[in-house]
């Protein structure tokens, strides 16, 4: 996954394996140093660490294509994985003050610290454990900068390890206290949409992570490229998160083709919101779209420039079966750099709102079956106490709670207003009263 990321905006920035810039635009220039430092002698570096409890995928990507796109320094590994145990992965005591050095290092190079970005996925016992530990360690040194995080929720269509929902629910708590916002990709979604839009059902990540690849390029399009909205990590968190704890980001992929027909097909607007419409289309989905509603979202454009005021009303068009808790929450954001180079438009729906709850659930029922049977736990789940799994499970339960009445207070809000605009009628009728503006009062609860 991070792999593909950089792979990405090397492509984007017009970096090369070595670290050179080729024929690097000015709109490709002015803001590569987010995500790259330049050095003495012009080469490029990401500004990133990698790190795993075992060596194996570090090598991958060290001997891959972009290997030297990366300092030596940027590379930490330990000697063992965690086994696929939550609680072995928060033990890897040796990594934590090497990583921590490395990233003091880090932020003393950078002019501008905007926050931090991790990438992980939760079913395993290092990103889950590990990744918990040093993103409460981040928080702790340096608790006002933004925390965002990609995340990979685990699903038995794509990995074999039965106790992958165990490290997933108790890696939550952590997630949700020491972030500000968390792209979630569901891989159940993700095999869903290669099985079921592509026509090719797959388990190799390679062929996942191209979505993932789709996806991330583009939610961070607006801090590496000129731009005029969300254009840092703290402008985006703050518009996109409008009540804390629910921070979860379900991300909308427009078009989902065959890479073949993708690449010389150019599509209209209309077509790319069409397919946001569409449940199919996401990273995280939910059959229960009719009763969904949306908090906040961001529509990213990638190609070639289009009239603003006219995309708007697109969407207002086709959004029919959209509800919107919060007014007027919605924006968009037109980036020239089309993905990969090779994409001649594309488009991303960025969404917080109730469709993410499906994946939630689902890790919490998975969870749920094994722990009711207390199966599994004689493996051993290092420091992780039964008292540990039984508060993670609470806690994704009231965040789920909170999800629920919220969906209930928009739709009691709903009702109340169509019968106070039913009684308004009435009323106009006989009295023939002008009534030009009419107000919908949202509830928030408590
Ligand atoms: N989509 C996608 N899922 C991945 C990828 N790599 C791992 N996963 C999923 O992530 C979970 C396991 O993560 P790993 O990265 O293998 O595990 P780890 O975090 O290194 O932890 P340990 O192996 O226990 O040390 C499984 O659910 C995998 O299906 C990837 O490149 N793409």
């Amino acid at each position: 996954m991070g792999q593909c990321f950089w792979e990405s905006l090397c492509t984007e920035h017009q970096i090369d394996q070595d670290g050179f810039s080729i024929k690097m635009s000015d709109f490709q220039r002015e803001q590569i140093g987010v995500y790259f430092e330049q050095q003495n002698d012009e080469r490029y570096k990401a500004r990133s660490l990698l790190i795993d409890g075992d060596p194996n995928s570090i090598s991958e990507i060290k001997f891959s294509c972009i290997g030297n796109v990366f300092d030596t320094n940027c590379f930490l590994q330990g000697q063992w994985s965690a086994a696929n145990c939550f609680g072995k992965g928060r033990q890897f005591y040796e990594l934590n003050d090497l990583v921590m050095d490395q990233i003091r290092i880090l932020v003393e190079k950078s002019d501008q610290l905007q926050g931090f970005q991790a990438m992980r996925s939760l079913g395993g016992g290092t990103g889950s454990g590990l990744g918990d530990t040093l993103l409460s360690k981040i928080r702790e040194e340096y608790p006002s900068q933004i925390i965002t995080n990609f995340c990979i929720f685990p699903s038995s269509y794509v990995s074999d390890s039965v106790v992958e929902p165990y490290n997933c629910i108790l890696s939550l708590p952590g997630l949700l206290q020491n972030q500000d916002l968390c792209f979630c990709y569901d891989n159940r979604s993700l095999y869903n949409i290669h099985k079921n839009v592509i026509g090719k059902a797959t388990r190799e990540y390679k062929d996942l992570n191209q979505i993932i690849q789709m996806c991330m390029s583009g939610a961070t399009s607006q801090w590496r490229f000129p731009s005029q909205v969300y254009n840092t990590m703290r402008k985006l968190a703050t518009n996109l998160v409008p009540f804390p704890q629910l921070l979860f980001i379900n991300t909308g992929v427009a078009p989902i083709l065959h890479r073949e027909d993708i690449i010389n097909r150019s599509l209209s607007i209309k077509e790319m919101i069409s397919m946001l419409q569409n449940n199919r289309n996401f990273l995280n989905h939910n059959l229960n779209q009719n009763k969904l509603i949306d908090f906040t979202s961001l529509f990213i454009f990638r190609g070639t420039h289009q009239n603003e005021q006219e995309i708007l009303e697109e969407i207002q068009d086709q959004q029919i079966k959209t509800q919107y808790y919060i007014p007027d929450n919605q924006k968009v954001y037109q980036c020239n750099q089309t993905f990969n180079n090779e994409f001649r438009n594309s488009a991303l729906k960025l969404e917080n709102g109730t469709s993410i709850t499906e994946t939630l659930k689902l890790q919490l029922s998975n969870f749920q079956a094994l722990f009711r049977r207390k199966a599994f736990l004689h493996y051993g789940f290092g420091d992780t106490d039964e008292m540990e799994f039984t508060e993670a499970e609470s806690y994704l339960s009231d965040i789920l709670d909170l999800y629920n009445s919220y969906e209930e207070s928009f739709y009691d809000s709903q009702y109340s207003s169509e019968t106070q605009k039913n009684k308004i009628e009435n009323k106009q009728e006989t009295s023939f009263q002008d009534i030009s503006n009419k107000f919908i009062s949202i509830e928030f609860p408590n």
